[in-house]
């Protein structure tokens, strides 16, 4: 067991792309955690989503042993935590598995939404704050400047902030030397009191089941000792006990202070709760840690195979990503157009794409998306809330007394240049504005936004609308009543479910015609005549037709070349296979996403 003297926890907080990760690996490096031949990029992001969309969704830790100044040999433990607001909930808890955190600033671009969001959540987990100052390799860095910045937006000391380069590796000694010297070691932790350890993350292993990542408050674990989970209430027996450095390293146990993994023959990660804590069996600790909560999804969306026949392939895939994802929520689903499928929720848009990533590209399979939806508390006339998930079962209007949606607290950091375009944007999606302050030449604008409004294509219009440089985080606030209600498109006269989406009522024009509009443009013209419809109840908002045509692919291949035709007829199959079909009319995939864009 290490002393408590000898042990350094600590996270990197940075702002997307700001180096965290080529700094995480430059510390390993420079440490000879792994040999040279083992060093490939970004050690930390195991999975491969996460590695070509560079963000990170679990945390991952890694242990990494340092031979201080003075001589001594220090175990720093790092912890890597999800970079994006849809994993807030993790990232705060991992926060409180460490004491300290090196803040990284990239040089060239200073502060930044996430920047300051993920340094908050390390003030109020009362780290101790290394600002680093990275990328001073390039020409364009301006490290007193953003000195400056971190003193007068976030309020913590950056006279003493390191300048580096993680790139070529400048300045990464005397980063290690900060994370000894100016990092505390753990604050408490006695190896005779009963075991207290917190559950920081798990994840799924084909060979391994579960493993999960504790940190040790008291007590020590070892292998064979029976653990119980205090909130789910389940029991187990270790079977491994290690450390990641950062492949896994089996140890004979793990004493107070310290981090590391556990396996215990739990078979899935919805038996693990990030937060929960672990104690023994028999003689355990009374008083678990404070403030556990489970993460709830809060976006949900229909997904439908585009073939019926991959229906079981798709609950086999959703089980296993499930297997490992305990906020991936799914349930079956029928739909009178798409059939056979799932209502799944998700804690954030970006937890969305990945999940409908993985089910296409690791599991082959074509998929049709409905409207992500939040979800609404619906109130009846009787005094009853309930809490709607998809537009497609709200109750009869008649019966509604009203409609409670979830708000959100977004804040914006956005170059002057650009703020007029973010204000209307923000304005546009009923936005309140709640406070605008300058840092340096950028404004910080904080809205009160419906959560609707936000879920589909917001980040996306933002980015465009400031040419990429605004940054963006958000947090839930709460519910509030509005004039809501559920708009139904219509394709030849026939409803679909997966086009309806709950709309402001004074927006229900321009949406409906905007989506009849874009509609038009993305169902092929059929051989008949098709109307296009918005409506609310039943009356009809909005309208466009579509105007019929005869297409026939093998007019042009008179007679003789067979193969030919029998190309085009295939082609033409396979460009079908990715349509649906609604009574008569064949609907392209990408029409259930495309139509719900706004262009505002
Ligand atoms: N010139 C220069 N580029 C750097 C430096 N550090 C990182 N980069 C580059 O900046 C980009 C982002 O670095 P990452 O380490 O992936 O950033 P990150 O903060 O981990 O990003 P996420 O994992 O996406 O949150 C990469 O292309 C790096 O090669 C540096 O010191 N100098």
């Amino acid at each position: 067991m290490t002393e408590l003297s000898h042990i350094r926890n600590f996270s990197i907080v940075a702002h997307i792309d700001h180096g965290k990760s080529t700094l995480a690996d430059r510390l390993i490096q420079s440490t000879n955690t792994v040999s040279e031949r083992e060093m490939k990029e970004q050690l930390l992001d195991s999975m491969d989503i996460e590695r070509e969309r560079g963000i990170t969704i679990k945390a991952n830790t890694v242990r990494i042993e340092y031979k201080a100044e003075n001589g001594e040999v220090y175990i720093l433990n790092l912890i890597d935590t999800p970079g994006h607001v849809d994993f807030a909930y993790e990232v705060s808890r991992s926060m409180r598995a460490v004491e300290g955190s090196l803040l990284v600033v990239d040089a060239t671009q200073g502060v930044e939404a996430q920047t300051l969001a993920n340094v908050y959540t390390a003030i109020d987990a009362d780290h101790e704050i290394v600002p680093v100052l990275n990328k001073i390799d390039l020409p364009a860095s301006e490290p007193d400047r953003v000195k400056e910045q971190i003193e007068d937006v976030i309020g913590i000391d950056a006279s003493e902030a390191l300048e580096i380069s993680a790139k070529t590796g400048v300045g990464i000694p005397a980063v290690l030397e900060a994370i000894v010297k100016r990092l505390p070691p753990p604050h408490e932790g006695d190896a005779t009191k009963p075991l207290k350890a917190m559950l920081v993350d798990s994840k799924y292993d084909p060979y391994l089941g579960v493993v999960v990542i504790v940190r040790v408050i008291d007590g020590v674990l070892k292998k064979g000792q029976s653990i119980k989970m205090m909130k789910t209430g389940g029991t187990y027996d270790i079977d491994r006990i290690g450390v990641y450095r950062p492949a896994m390293q089996e140890v004979k146990e793990l004493g107070p202070g310290e981090i590391g993994y556990i396996t215990a023959q739990i078979k899935q990660v919805s038996d693990t709760r990030v937060g929960d804590t672990i104690t023994t069996e028999k003689k355990g600790c009374e008083t678990p840690l404070p403030g556990f909560k489970p993460s709830i999804p809060v976006v949900f969306c229909g997904l439908f195979p585009v073939d019926a026949n991959d229906f079981e392939d798709m609950r086999d895939a959703m089980e296993k990503l499930a297997l490992n994802d305990a906020s991936f929520t799914f349930e079956m689903e029928t739909s009178a157009a798409l059939g056979f499928g799932f209502r799944c929720g998700f804690l954030g848009l970006l937890h969305l794409e990945v999940v409908r990533d993985r089910l296409e590209r690791e599991y082959d399979i074509d998929l049709i998306t409905t409207a992500p939806s939040v979800i609404y508390h619906v109130y009846t006339k009787d005094g009853e809330m309930q809490e709607l998930h998809n537009p497609a079962d709200m109750p009869d209007p008649s019966t509604i007394d009203h409609i409670e949606e979830p708000r959100i607290k977004a804040s914006i950091l956005v170059p002057d240049d650009y703020l007029g375009d973010v204000l209307k944007l923000c304005q546009d999606r009923r936005g309140l504005q709640l406070d605008l302050t300058y840092v340096g030449s950028r404004a910080m604008v904080v809205y009160d936004l419906p959560l609707n409004e936000v879920v589909f294509d917001f980040y996306d219009r933002l980015k465009s609308v400031t040419k990429g440089y605004a940054s963006f985080d958000y947090q839930m606030i709460g519910y509030r009543e509005d004039n809501l209600v559920k708009m139904q498109v219509l394709v030849n006269d026939e409803p679909v479910d997966a086009l309806s989406t709950m709309v402001h009522r004074d927006r229900a024009e321009t949406r409906g015609r905007a989506m009849c509009e874009k509609l038009k443009d993305l169902i092929p013209r059929h051989m008949f005549k098709i109307p296009i419809q918005a409506a609310i109840g039943g009356k009809v908002i909005a309208r466009e037709t579509l105007s019929a045509l005869r297409k026939d692919v093998t007019a042009k291949c008179y007679g003789g070349d067979a193969t030919r035709k029998k190309k085009l007829l295939e082609k033409q199959k396979a460009g079908k296979k990715k349509m649906r079909q609604f009574g008569k009319v064949d609907i392209p995939q990408e029409a259930f996403i495309s139509a719900l864009k706004m262009d505002g």
